[in-house]
């Protein structure tokens, strides 16, 4: 029976290849921040009010003018073809079932044009759930321009600016796997270069890109922006400064630079920096209902999650995406009425405490004044 996200991850190894799976949970290096991100929810308790007489909770938010039936959102995520067949067209569905926003990767390996499709009629109402597109910004900016101009006509609502990858993060357990390309057969759609007689381009991850380019994109949309990856609360503040609409707290699932902290530990040191100019969506790590309202209660005004929808996706397709969703949305609702709030908009920092024990004072009383 499917009851947690980790049930997900277990059944869906039992039918992925291992090196699909190795590829999904992943990190850098010696995977320290893959570990980090969710430890650090672990760690984080949450205090709850008492006595509120809330029979039911808001759960929709609305973030840089996109409205979502949850604060839950799909982080963008690669080649969902590798998964099942019909890729992210299912992945879609399931999103706009749920009211979440759905990032479309730029790797993905179905076009935005036809994942816009695919939501239209599904949602609450017949209306799509919004869809964002990200980007890892091409030095050949006229190729860039024309993924902003196809992600704008196929209706998407923002631009996801993946700001972590000058370079690729060292995936060590593909590169023992072999698994240095996807199969034959498979493409990244929004790679295909139709200036070049339908070359398929590699992705660059390139550590040309610079402020300028975040400035030039800034010119020639009037996209709300994102930037994902930016970690150090000096870029936070530099971000509103360029124009930037939101940040997307990331640190890529641990998939870039291995060992940098967890994003939720970052939360309140961005959520200063940046002092209510911006929103924050944050993910990493983000596992059940209450890690969401632990992220929500520190300053975030979503959350994303990567890895549970590969899992749910291999495992059940449209279907298991569905689940998973829904599953969240409960848990997420179970935490927040044990939490006395009447809606994600009641989460505050008072909620949530970081243990530190014993506390510096009262160390001194415990037998032989140790501190453990
Ligand atoms: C298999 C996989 C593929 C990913 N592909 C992308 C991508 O194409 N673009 C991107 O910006 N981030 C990508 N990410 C990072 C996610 O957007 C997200 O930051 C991360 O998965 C969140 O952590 P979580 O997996 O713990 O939820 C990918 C992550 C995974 C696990
Ligand atoms: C060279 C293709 C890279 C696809 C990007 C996928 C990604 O970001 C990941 O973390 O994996």
């Amino acid at each position: 029976m499917l009851m947690t996200v980790q049930d997900f991850e277990t059944a869906a190894r039992t039918r992925l290849d291992p090196v699909h799976a190795d590829f999904i949970a992943g990190g850098a290096g010696d995977e320290i921040t893959v570990r980090a991100n969710e430890e650090a929810f672990r760690r984080l308790r949450l205090l709850p009010r008492v006595l509120r007489g809330n029979t039911e909770r808001a759960l929709d938010i609305t973030v840089l003018g996109s409205r979502a039936r949850t604060p839950i959102l799909l982080s963008p995520t690669a080649f969902h073809k590798l998964l099942v067949e019909e890729g992210e067209l299912a992945t879609a569905r399931a999103a706009t079932a749920a009211g979440a926003i759905m990032i479309v990767s730029m790797a993905s390996t179905v076009a935005v044009e036809d994942i816009a499709e695919a939501t239209r009629g599904a949602g609450e109402g017949g209306d799509p759930a919004p869809l964002w597109f990200q980007l890892y910004l091409q030095p050949d900016l006229e190729f860039t321009r024309s993924l902003v101009r196809r992600a704008t006509d196929a209706g998407c609502t923002a631009l996801v600016v993946t700001v972590d990858s000058p370079v690729r993060g060292a995936h060590e357990r593909d590169v023992r796997n072999g698994f240095l390309d996807l199969p034959d057969g498979l493409r990244c759609e929004h790679m295909v270069d139709p200036r070049e007689g339908g070359r398929v381009r590699p992705i660059a991850m390139s550590a040309e890109i610079t402020w300028t380019h975040i400035d030039w994109l800034r010119g020639i949309t009037s996209l709300p922006i994102l930037l994902k990856g930016a970690l150090h609360p000096e870029d936070a503040r530099l971000a509103v400064r360029h124009g930037v609409d939101g940040l997307l707290l990331s640190n890529h699932g641990g998939r870039q630079l291995d060992t940098v902290p967890a994003t939720v530990e970052l939360l309140p040191e961005i959520h200063a920096a940046v002092a209510g100019r911006i929103p924050i969506v944050l993910d990493g790590g983000v596992r059940r209902g209450t890690d969401v309202v632990k992220a929500l209660a520190l300053g975030a005004s979503a959350v994303g999650i990567g890895r549970p929808v590969m899992w749910a996706l291999a495992e059940g397709g449209e279907k298991g995406v569905r689940r998973l969703l829904e599953l969240l949305r409960e848990e997420l609702d179970q935490a927040l009425a044990l939490c006395g709030a009447a809606g994600v908009q009641d989460l505050t920092p008072d909620l949530v405490r970081a243990p530190v024990w014993p506390p510096a004072d009262a160390s001194a009383a415990l037998p032989g004044g140790v501190v453990s």
